[in-house]
């Protein structure tokens, strides 16, 4: 099999399969037995992170336990701050808590973009170890944070329900709040492309809280930098397929894919695959967009559910996934039988 047949990267050169290929946001995560058991040995989530060797082994396990059709590198979107300077740990039951960058003399006080390998080397490692170790057959994805995404938290120091430190500050100086987007953008095209350099075969760029920045501030802090990192990664590797994730976006979806240059465009499941098909996938490849909590509840609803988000995209290029993550509470059975319903639609 020559990388040309794996299934995700020609579901993302815009053919229409019989079958969608399938992965899982958070696909390694605390739902399997077998990643607690890894992060348990690791420490902690970060030390597990920079660990290469543990890292490639939760990256693989999905892989292991469902024949997924693309792995998708272990690491955090948070890893970037850290590396540009800020410090970075994560409260038990909570989530992550950083050092906060409100001032221009904050932005100025980051690292320079050129210093960001020596602390991220082990995620370029964990990429080589995984391009080497997965069966032919599975595409890897590298991965980023989207830089209004990333800002959210380095401005606030921890997740925000309605992302409300960032807004006060892009209302208030504007100036530091646009360096602060340029040095992510611009930390986010090295540290991509050296994922790329490493083995990753897609990259993604998360964009989580998109849905939260409306109007021109949409254009300007979500469509804009993802063309900046897209045309950039493109020039320095021609072909790299690129899918996008503005999540929550709504009608930010329509025409997201042309006015950035991503090859896929993945959709939460705030939208119905319906309108995805008709709004989204015209343009191109989507991904998405089955609810998480079918992972959780299972049986008919599943069943249904699954089937319609597969019916939906049946008429253009599609990768089956979730809207967002995999949670916790999540029953590894229910992933069997979500894959085994696509695969058998
Ligand atoms: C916002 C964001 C983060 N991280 C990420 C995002 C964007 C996507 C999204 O919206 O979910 C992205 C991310 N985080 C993780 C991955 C690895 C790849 C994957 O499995 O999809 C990816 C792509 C591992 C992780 N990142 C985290 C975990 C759980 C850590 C653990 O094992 O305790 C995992 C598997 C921790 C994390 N990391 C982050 C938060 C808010 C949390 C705490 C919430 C939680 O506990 O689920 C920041």
């Amino acid at each position: 099999m020559s990388k040309a047949d794996k299934t995700i990267l020609r579901a993302l050169a815009g053919e229409t399969l019989p079958t969608p290929p399938i992965w899982m946001m958070r696909q390694a995560g605390r739902y399997l037995p077998e990643y607690r058991a890894t992060r348990a040995q690791a420490g902690d989530f970060l030390s597990l992170c920079y660990n290469s060797d543990l890292a490639a082994e939760v990256t693989l396990q999905p892989i292991r336990r469902y024949g997924f059709d693309a792995a998708i590198l272990f690491a955090d979107i948070l890893l970037l701050p850290q590396a540009l300077g800020a410090d970075l740990w994560f409260e038990t039951g909570e989530g992550p808590r950083l050092s906060t960058i409100t001032t221009m003399a904050g932005v100025k006080g980051l690292k320079p973009k050129e210093a960001i390998h020596d602390k991220l080397a082990p995620i370029y490692e964990t990429v080589r170890i995984l391009a080497r170790e997965l069966p032919r057959e599975t595409a890897l994805i590298g991965f980023a944070g989207a830089p209004w995404t990333v800002a959210t938290y380095m401005i606030a120091g921890r997740g925000t329900p309605d992302q409300g430190p960032a807004h006060a500050l892009k209302a208030a100086d504007r100036a530091t709040f646009s360096a602060l987007i340029d040095v992510i953008t611009e930390a986010t095209i090295d540290y991509l492309s050296e994922q790329v350099k490493a083995g990753a075969e897609v990259v993604k760029l998360f964009d989580s809280w998109a849905g939260s920045l409306k109007g021109q501030d949409f254009t300007d802090f979500a469509v804009k930098p993802a063309a900046r990192i897209i045309t950039a990664l493109k020039a320095r590797h021609p072909g790299l397929p690129v899918i996008a994730f503005p999540r929550e976006a709504g009608a930010g979806y329509i025409g997201f894919a042309k006015a950035t240059g991503a090859d896929c465009v993945a959709v939460d499941n705030s939208v119905s695959p319906e309108w995805a098909a008709e709004n989204v996938q015209k343009d191109g490849c989507v991904q998405g967009n089955l609810a998480p909590d079918h992972m959780v509840t299972g049986g008919q609803a599943l069943i249904d559910a699954t089937r319609r988000v597969v019916d939906a995209f049946r008429g253009g290029p599609h990768i089956f996934n979730l809207g967002h993550g995999i949670t916790p509470d999540a029953d590894p059975d229910n992933v069997a039988l979500m894959i085994e319903t696509v695969r058998n639609a």
